[in-house]
């Protein structure tokens, strides 16, 4: 397996840079062979159903910030991360990272093996859905195990002690670290998933709307948690959310999709305070 540079500590450099990334679900027809070829702002192709979730997707990440993705349901936010992570195949698009190979390679070109290495040593995911992240029938220990193993730490004493500090990072305790997942509350499981996706300090963290659907006062301690871990591990973090109030507690930067585009990008409490695009006014108009 190629080796890959340390992580660039240039924080004038992107960590990631994503350049014009178009994904699209559905094999597509002659109407809809781009995303310009629909008509309006609409993705959707009305002869064949294919959706163009991304369309001319491009951002940077900087070291150590957390930047937010915002936009209604169905607006492309998680398929930007799942494209990130390799979940799903893009259809176009560049994303380059500095600490890989100089910043200098395509990662969506890369073999599957140096996307392995990638989602190993570089990113860590947090699904909204904790099935997607763990597995349910490994403990606790044994997911965060898996993640050890797969870069290559095989000392069980070692795996043991790193998961258990991992673990206390996230506030679950030791005593539990051999339970499964399936036993825990919702919160729990994220915050299980929080600690394997970190499990070896990748310096990015993709978080796809990780406490969307828990009750309000478990979202405030699992948030509190997220902004706690983002400080202590200094990994630079993109937080996908369709709710404002997440992307307002958390993010330093925010872009705002819809439809498969981001239409609106800058600091977050600028696009809180004083949003340019009326799309972006009235997702902040239905916050207030
Ligand atoms: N596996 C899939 N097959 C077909 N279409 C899909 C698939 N996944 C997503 N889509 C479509 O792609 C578009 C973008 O979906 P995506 O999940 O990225 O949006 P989102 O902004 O994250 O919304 P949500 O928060 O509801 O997940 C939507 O129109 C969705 O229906």
């Amino acid at each position: 397996m190629e080796c890959v540079a340390a992580v660039d500590d240039n924080s004038e450099t992107p960590l990631l840079t994503v350049k014009d990334l178009n994904k699209r679900y559905g094999k597509g027809c002659p109407a809809c062979e781009t995303p310009e070829m629909l008509a309006g702002d609409d993705n959707r192709c009305p002869h064949c159903g294919s959706v163009w979730a991304c369309i001319h997707v491009q951002f940077e990440l900087y070291a150590g910030e957390i930047l937010g993705v915002v936009g209604e349901s169905g607006s492309g936010k998680s398929s930007v991360v799942k494209s990130l992570y390799f979940d799903e195949d893009v259809h176009s698009g560049v994303a380059t990272i500095s600490a890989y190979k100089g910043g200098k390679v395509n990662i969506f070109s890369e073999s599957a093996q140096q996307k392995r290495y990638i989602r190993n040593y570089l990113m860590g995911m947090v699904y909204q859905n904790p099935l997607m992240g763990l597995k349910m029938s490994f403990s606790s220990g044994g997911n965060i195990a898996e993640k050890l193993i797969a870069s290559g730490m095989y000392h069980v004493g070692n795996i043991r002690k790193r998961a258990g500090e991992l673990l206390e990072h996230v506030d679950i305790p030791l005593s539990r670290m051999d339970e499964r997942p399936k036993n825990f509350s919702g919160g729990m499981q994220q915050r299980v998933q929080i600690s394997k996706a970190l499990a070896n300090n990748p310096p990015i963290l993709l978080l796809d709307e990780v406490t969307t659907g828990l009750d309000l006062s478990v979202q405030a301690r699992v948030l509190d948690l997220i902004r706690k871990i983002q400080r202590e591990f200094e990994v630079a973090t993109i937080v996908v959310s369709h709710d404002l109030g997440v992307i307002r507690m958390l993010a330093d930067r925010t872009v705002v999709m819809r439809h498969g585009r981001i239409v609106e990008e800058g600091l977050t409490d600028q696009i809180l305070e004083d949003p340019q695009r009326a799309y972006t006014q009235q997702l902040v108009h239905s916050l207030l």
